[in-house]
């Protein structure tokens, strides 16, 4: 008997690292077109309650600095740190399905589409602190292409998250990738990340640039590298 809880032990453990591989490969495949999002159709009600929620924590927040949280000043401060909060996260009220869906035209166009300089605005989840900078998606077209603000759009909706600059570039590449279903497309993104120049390493000129290339932009030097001359992010 113990030799056979030892062994289904072990079969536990080797289930729970399936999984855990599982849900690693999940991760990388799961689509970001079928994605629900966190904050997609919630009524009116459900919306004030996270102001609420929201206005309480920032309460809170300001005591906790130390400040008199009524004094005239700060009176309104937890209101608007909320709603500023819920704009910031905005992204996860929108879907990238919901904003490409009437926007995807037959075109019979075999050169690269480049749109380049797209502002973002985000919040670093580690500290919840802004980070910002510029965006440039490209794609090779295959009979395929998708209404220009849409890119433009699907940046917004990625970036208005909590997230860190890898893992939003990826998102964007794959939206990309799965709603014109292309022959490659590219992402780069530069960001000066707050966390870094305000507190923390304080170094104040520093730039992280992050990028994806799929399919020919990964494979293909000549087009990786066309792209990355055609869709090189003025300073900012
Ligand atoms: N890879 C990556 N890291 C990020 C991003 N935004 C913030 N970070 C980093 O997240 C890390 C969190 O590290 P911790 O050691 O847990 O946090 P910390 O003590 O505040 O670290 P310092 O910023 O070095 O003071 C820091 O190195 C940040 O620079 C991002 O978009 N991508």
């Amino acid at each position: 008997m113990a030799h056979l809880s030892e062994s289904s032990n072990n079969d536990d453990i080797n289930m729970n690292n399936l999984h855990i591989e599982d849900k690693k490969n999940d991760v990388r495949r799961s689509s970001v077109l079928d994605e629900g999002t966190l904050r997609e159709n919630e009524s009116e009600s459900k919306h004030e309650q996270r102001l609420d929620a929201l206005k309480n924590a920032y309460g809170i927040m300001l005591n906790s600095v130390g400040e008199d949280a009524m004094r005239q000043g700060l009176l309104k401060t937890p209101e608007r740190a909320a709603k500023a909060m819920l704009f910031f996260t905005k992204g996860y009220e929108q879907s990238v399905r919901d904003v490409v869906s009437d926007a995807i035209f037959d075109e019979e166009c075999d050169n690269m589409v480049v749109v380049k300089d797209i502002d973002i605005y985000s919040l670093c989840e580690h500290h919840l602190i802004p980070f910002f900078g510029k965006v440039s998606v490209g794609y090779l077209p295959n009979k395929r292409v998708i209404g220009l603000s849409k890119i433009a759009r699907i940046v917004e909706i990625f970036s208005r998250r909590l997230q860190v600059q890898e893992r939003l570039t990826q998102q964007i590449a794959q939206a990309i990738e799965e709603a014109v279903q292309p022959l490659g497309v590219g992402v780069i993104v530069e960001c000066v990340h707050m966390c870094m120049v305000m507190r923390g390493a304080e170094k104040v000129n520093s730039r992280t640039t992050t990028s994806a290339m799929l399919g020919n932009f990964r494979h293909n030097a000549k087009t990786r590298e066309e792209f990355l001359i055609i869709g090189r992010n003025s300073s900012f």
